[in-house]
């Protein structure tokens, strides 16, 4: 098994994505050129759908890029309605500290186990960091969706085909930051936490921060823009969290298309 950790590694885990020294993004996908073609926007059939009352949800899927304020506003959507929105448990193998319960903070398992899941296409994303594992099973979206509970899900965005299918029916939104000019006014007083783990540290946002934000977001939306089915600017936070929550809940009343094959199962 590489020692490398694998593209998708979890936005969730974004603390170890950085380095500390230089805030750089450590685990960078490397995709070949098959990977870029399922990319690439094809003729899709679509249909109308409309969940019925008591389906499951719809999985809501977040992407965006590093900073932008995907974990604010789950966070958000969690505090305003902890029994309507949940969020997957990982899975580590990482050893369990003093104050964490196995299946609360993470669902703590054996570098086998974990070596085991991956081999058998348990993890939707997963990587490694300081030596142990890290990700995201299916079954943990799984459980989440079983409670009848809306799932949020924040990924990179080359994980969302891996997603598109009858069964989470995922609803892509994905976040986008406003002009440079806007981010220097508006994250004044906004952290980024640069370590992996519980004791990575908080530092205030850099000029190169908001320009790789900037960037990475317009060829975010240049390849997987066919994906998205919500665009958010995230400039005023509570304009953006209210787009959102509203968004959602049209998601879960109202009719959308969607493609055909996700109708047939
Ligand atoms: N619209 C906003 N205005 C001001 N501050 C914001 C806004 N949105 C997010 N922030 C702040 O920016 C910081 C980064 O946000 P957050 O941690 O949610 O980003 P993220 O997208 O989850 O990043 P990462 O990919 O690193 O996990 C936090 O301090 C958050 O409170």
């Amino acid at each position: 098994m590489s020692s490398q950790p694998p593209a998708g590694f979890r936005r969730s885990f974004r603390l170890s994505r950085r380095d500390k020294k230089t805030n750089k993004s450590m685990y960078e996908s490397k995709k070949s050129e098959m990977y870029d073609m399922a990319d690439v926007p094809t003729y899709e059939e679509v249909t109308p759908y409309r969940r019925q009352s008591g389906a499951k949800h719809r999985l809501v899927v977040l992407v965006g890029p590093t900073g932008v304020g995907l974990n604010e506003l789950k966070r958000k959507l969690l505090i305003c309605d902890p029994q309507h929105f949940s969020v997957t448990i990982p899975h580590t193998t990482r050893a369990k500290r003093n104050q964490e319960s196995d299946g609360v903070e993470y669902h703590f398992i054996s570098k086998n186990l974990f070596e085991t899941d991956i081999h058998n296409n348990k993890f939707i994303e997963y990587g490694e960091y300081k030596g142990n594992y890290y990700g995201t099973s299916l079954d943990s979206i799984r459980s989440v969706l079983s409670k009848n509970k809306v799932c949020l899900l924040d990924v990179q965005p080359h994980t969302i085909k891996h997603l598109r299918t009858a069964e989470f029916k995922p609803f892509v939104v994905f976040v986008k930051p406003p002009t440079v000019e806007r981010l220097r006014e508006t994250r004044k007083n906004a952290k980024i936490i640069s370590g992996k783990d519980d004791k990575g540290s908080a530092k205030s946002f850099t000029e190169d921060d908001f320009q790789e934000m900037v960037k990475t977001a317009q060829s975010m939306e240049t390849q997987y823009g066919h994906l998205f089915e919500k665009v958010i600017m995230n400039d005023d936070l509570s304009a953006a969290f209210s787009e959102l929550r509203l968004a959602l809940k049209k998601v879960e009343s109202e009719t959308q298309w969607v493609p055909v094959s996700w109708t047939h199962s």
